[in-house]
């Protein structure tokens, strides 16, 4: 993990004093990337403790579309809770629906993303399209430009969309999950950071990859832990998948560091970074290449304990403040 404390060397001698709506300032530098051969490591922060079994509670609930800081509490992870209850704008925000409640943030939209369409109600070819596409007809009613129209919604399971890609078409370039729905970001304790993740199956490899768009990255707290989930989800897609996890290229758009973070990550770039881990993922959990059988159901399945690191050896715990 060389490359993160380049970026954090990087941030703090380039980057530029920036306030924000959190009221602690940043340094903050724009456009970075760190790219990873998961084939030498497990990208865990090894100059602190990261907090692995939070990190992994914090994916789980995102594949179960997860938009209640509850339900990550019971997976074992507590960094929603000060974003659902604490934050003086999500509490007077009409859409909240009480406490705990998040929004339709990540997981929600990885999962359920609410697709309408609005069609003549004389285009009876391109309503039996978007019916064949598991579109469902809400209403029917009379549009300003349109005329008769209907009215048709359906969830979109975005993840799902991509592993079945993946498994009948893997040589297509558009393998992707996108969380910033421009219809809800209004509905959001917090508009998604980590946005954009599009997958590289590789068919002569029998190899998987990942780029990872983050369009704002808190370098002290963010950054290990999607660092950490961003791999551990293209380990599972791999297993689930029948390929092997190889790259995992991570860009930022907005990097910074919190100013009372600065302390903690300086200690960080004393210390000098250990040999990676491995993950390994629990023998229940299907693998594809093994098995012959395709079984994305996996994906709700999974359990935070699937998820383990082996040969982890990082400095002394070191923690900073969140910005809220
Ligand atoms: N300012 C800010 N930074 C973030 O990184 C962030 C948010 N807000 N809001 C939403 C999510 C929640 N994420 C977070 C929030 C807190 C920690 C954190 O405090 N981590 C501690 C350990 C916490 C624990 O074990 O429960 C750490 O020291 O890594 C990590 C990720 C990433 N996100
Ligand atoms: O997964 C995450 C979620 C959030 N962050 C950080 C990035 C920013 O510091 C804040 C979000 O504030 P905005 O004003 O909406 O940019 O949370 C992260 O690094 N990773």
């Amino acid at each position: 993990m060389k490359s993160y404390l380049d970026l954090v060397q990087s941030v703090l001698t380039e980057g530029s004093w920036q306030d924000n709506r959190t009221g602690t300032r940043t340094i903050s530098l724009p456009g970075a990337m760190l790219r990873f051969d998961l084939q030498q490591g497990f990208p865990a922060v090894t100059t602190k403790k990261l907090a692995f079994k939070t990190a992994v509670g914090e994916l789980v609930g995102f594949l179960r579309g997860s938009r209640s800081a509850a339900e990550f509490r019971e997976l074992g992870c507590k960094v929603w809770d000060q974003n659902a209850n604490d934050n003086a704008a999500w509490l007077a925000n009409p859409y909240r629906e009480g406490p705990d409640d998040l929004g339709p943030v990540y997981g929600a939209q990885w999962r359920h993303w609410p697709a309408y369409k609005v069609l003549p109600a004389e285009n009876t070819a391109q309503i039996a399209d978007a019916q064949g596409r598991g579109y469902r007809q809400v209403t029917e009613f009379i549009d300003c430009n349109l005329g008769p129209a209907v009215l048709l919604y359906k969830a979109v399971d975005q993840l799902r969309q991509c592993l079945d890609t993946i498994e009948s078409n893997p040589t297509d370039r558009r393998i992707l999950f996108h969380g910033w729905n421009w219809a809800q970001i209004e509905e959001m304790a917090l508009p998604p950071c980590h946005l954009l993740y599009q997958f590289h199956p590789s068919v002569a490899r029998r190899e998987i990859s990942l780029s990872l768009y983050i369009r704002s990255n808190d370098l002290g707290l963010g950054t290990p832990f999607n660092l950490a989930e961003g791999a551990a989800l293209l380990h599972l897609v791999g297993r689930l998948t029948g390929y092997t996890p190889k790259w995992f290229t991570y860009f930022i758009g907005d990097a910074h560091i919190y100013e009372n973070h600065v302390p903690m990550l300086q200690e960080q770039l004393t210390r000098e970074p250990h040999p990676l881990p491995q993950l390994l993922l629990s023998d229940r959990i299907p693998d594809r290449a093994q098995t012959g059988r395709y079984e994305p159901e996996w994906l709700e399945q999974v359990e935070p304990g699937d998820f383990s690191l082996v040969g982890y050896q990082h400095h002394a715990p070191l923690t900073a403040p969140m910005a809220v």
